[in-house]
């Protein structure tokens, strides 16, 4: 449903003292009007989305939501400047499908799962007045996976696995949001008072108190969905993050563990909160069943 984009627009581009917002918000011109246009970029097909509610960018590769940036307001989505040539690209909203973290028996498959590696394809495109619909799928052996997105003032996302075999199985999922932030000291995560679940890190049973603030890193899961809220002292917004009925939030950031191909400050402009199932609450489906997993988002 695109319509042409006007000539000369010019690039839009929102700096602050720590540097650009979001390498790709370069190739969008919110001014264009609503527009849906390909393009290239570090060997990925990129998806462009023009609209005068938001922009935002996805990738083929993953059908992965990288940038989104709802008018007047900082992108929400923290994407890596750098990609891997081969392999999955850091930032937006990775699908981990359909296991998250590593294999339960294949220690030799990929971490999170082959969907952020494979190829998506878009079934549908729509805009109106307040914003876009896109939906995305992947289909895998007997597996559907569909991603649906909603972008306007606001970003919703679900996710939805159907399995066409008459066998039960099993599956983890997550919705890997990396949040961009003014500084991961900054921010604290508030909405998890009172949560159970595990620390990764130091491997034992947690329990939140109050807010949760990160100091060097943090890798949580926690035992529920629901709405939580980051609160960013730097730049004074909230990003709200509702995660419904899914059965985890995840919390991660790698403090000052390296990561590969990010620089240590691009690394402190992010934090993951993620939405999934996983571990001791990961899937299993009858013939027939569905698994959900969604986001809703908005700024305050
Ligand atoms: O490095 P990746 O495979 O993209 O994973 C990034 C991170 O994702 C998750 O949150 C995992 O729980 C972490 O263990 C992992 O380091």
């Amino acid at each position: 449903m695109g319509v042409s984009e006007p000539r000369h627009a010019r690039p839009h581009r929102v700096k602050t003292g720590e540097g650009v917002d979001h390498p790709l918000a370069d190739l969008l011109r919110p001014e264009a009007g609503q527009s849906f246009r390909w393009t290239e970029q570090q060997g990925r097909e990129l998806l462009l989305v023009e609209h005068p509610r938001c922009t935002a960018v996805f990738s083929r590769q993953g059908g992965q939501l990288l940038h989104f940036q709802p008018r007047g307001e900082r992108p929400l989505l923290w994407c890596a400047a750098r990609w891997p040539r081969i392999g999955a690209i850091r930032g937006g909203v990775p699908v981990c499908w359909p296991w998250f973290g590593r294999h339960p028996m294949e220690s030799g498959w990929p971490h999170h799962g082959w969907a952020r590696l494979s190829d998506w394809r878009l079934t549908g495109k729509e805009a109106d007045a307040t914003g876009v619909r896109l939906n995305w799928r992947l289909e895998l052996h007997d597996w559907v996976v569909e991603l649906e997105a909603e972008l306007g003032d606001e970003m919703h996302l679900r996710l939805t696995t159907r399995h066409r075999d008459s066998e039960t199985c099993v599956l983890s999922h997550a919705l890997h949001a990396y949040w961009r932030i003014s500084d991961v000291a900054r921010v604290g995560l508030l909405g998890l008072d009172g949560a159970e679940g595990r620390d990764l890190l130091v491997r034992e049973a947690c329990r939140q108190e109050g807010e949760l603030r990160i100091v060097d890193g943090c890798h949580r899961v926690f035992r529920r969905g629901g709405k939580v809220t980051i609160q960013d002292a730097g730049w004074q917004r909230r990003i709200c993050i509702d995660g419904g009925g899914n059965a985890n939030t995840v919390v991660w950031h790698p403090g000052s563990r390296p990561l590969g191909e990010v620089s240590w400050s691009e690394g402190l402009g992010f934090l993951s909160v993620q939405g999934a199932a996983c571990g001791q609450d990961g899937v299993t489906l009858v013939a027939g069943e569905e698994a959900r997993l969604s986001l809703r988002v908005w700024v305050e």
